[in-house]
């Protein structure tokens, strides 16, 4: 690299241009996502270590920073096992799947509630009060039923856990209109066929209310931190990450997908279908990874786009 008389750059000028490319670059997706609403899930390896966390709480009051309205849904799958534990709490297991009793669903609301999210608010305000956290019961923000799990075309009781089938999207937009950034964790009320809580909450999985809040909201983006790199490649490409997929060709793909990466690219694609423009699966053991997918070009892990993306 050269400035324009042709004369070698030393060491701090490279990186000096570098840095300015990487500012520059960042400019069209500042304006291209300022003013609209972005769901980013919180969850992985990003939630327990202190060094992610941090850049993870960064990543979103920058965001905030340049006028894009983030809205964070969190999960707490580790911190919740480490405190069933700790707790000696009785466990059911199902298809080899833990049943979430009242007991679980107890440690769970714990957790979620008053761990994870006040960790992650606590990171975040400490540059400006703007972070709230709250579960699906503040306000009724969220609305739940519980889920069906069929397993080889039998249903069985996996307790007390649930899908979103309601979002009070009023509440949501003051909130993103007064500059807050809600940090929510999923777990809802339960409500009967009318719409009326039952008093019993729902335990919701944070990929599966994230999806659903992005789509009530109509939200411009989903980003979803996990602990892998991103799609990759069916056959004869099996070893390639990709980076960008149409709606329609994700759909395609699915079914040969293996099994860790089906429901991740299904979560993309209901994400699309509910009306969100794009949606990508982003590597959250990086640093900054939320940054890099939002704020540059190419991105970093996979982002599929709805097929009339402009
Ligand atoms: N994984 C990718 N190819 N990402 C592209 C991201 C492009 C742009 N920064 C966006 O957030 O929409």
């Amino acid at each position: 690299m050269t400035l324009a008389l042709d004369i070698p750059l030393n060491d701090s000028q490279f990186s000096a241009q570098r840095k300015s490319e990487v500012l520059v670059e960042a400019l069209p997706w500042i304006r291209r996502f300022q003013g609209h609403t972005v769901v980013v899930k919180y969850g992985g390896n990003a939630m327990v270590d202190p060094g992610l966390q941090q850049a993870f709480a960064d990543d979103i009051v920058f965001m905030a920073s340049v006028g894009i309205r983030p809205i964070v849904v969190h999960g707490g799958g580790p911190q919740i096992n480490a405190m069933l534990a700790e707790s000696a709490t009785p466990m059911e297991f199902r298809n080899g799947l833990r049943v979430t009793s009242p007991e679980v669903m107890e440690v769970v609301r714990m957790v979620l509630v008053g761990q994870v999210g006040r960790q992650l608010v606590n990171r975040i305000n400490a540059y400006a009060p703007l972070a709230a956290g709250m579960s699906g019961e503040d306000s009724g923000l969220l609305s739940a039923r519980k889920s069906r799990v069929i397993v080889d075309g039998e249903q069985i009781d996996m307790g007390l856990v649930g899908d979103i089938v309601d979002v009070n999207i009023d509440l949501m937009t003051s909130m993103l209109d007064r500059g807050q950034i809600p940090v929510i964790a999923p777990v809802s009320p339960e409500v009967d066929a009318a719409g009326h809580p039952t008093g019993q909450v729902l335990n919701v999985n944070a990929d599966t209310a994230a999806t659903a809040i992005a789509q009530a909201l109509r939200a411009e983006k989903l980003v979803m931190l996990t602990n892998v790199a991103g799609i990759y490649g069916t056959w004869p490409d099996p070893h390639t990450l990709i980076s960008e997929v149409s709606a329609s060709d994700l759909r395609a793909m699915i079914p040969r997908l293996g099994e860790g990466m089906r429901p991740k690219g299904q979560a993309l694609l209901d994400a699309i279908d509910g009306g969100v423009s794009s949606a990508a699966i982003v590597d959250g053991r990086i640093e900054h990874a939320l940054l890099l997918e939002i704020f540059t070009t190419k991105g970093v892990g996979t982002m599929a786009r709805s097929d009339d993306y402009v």
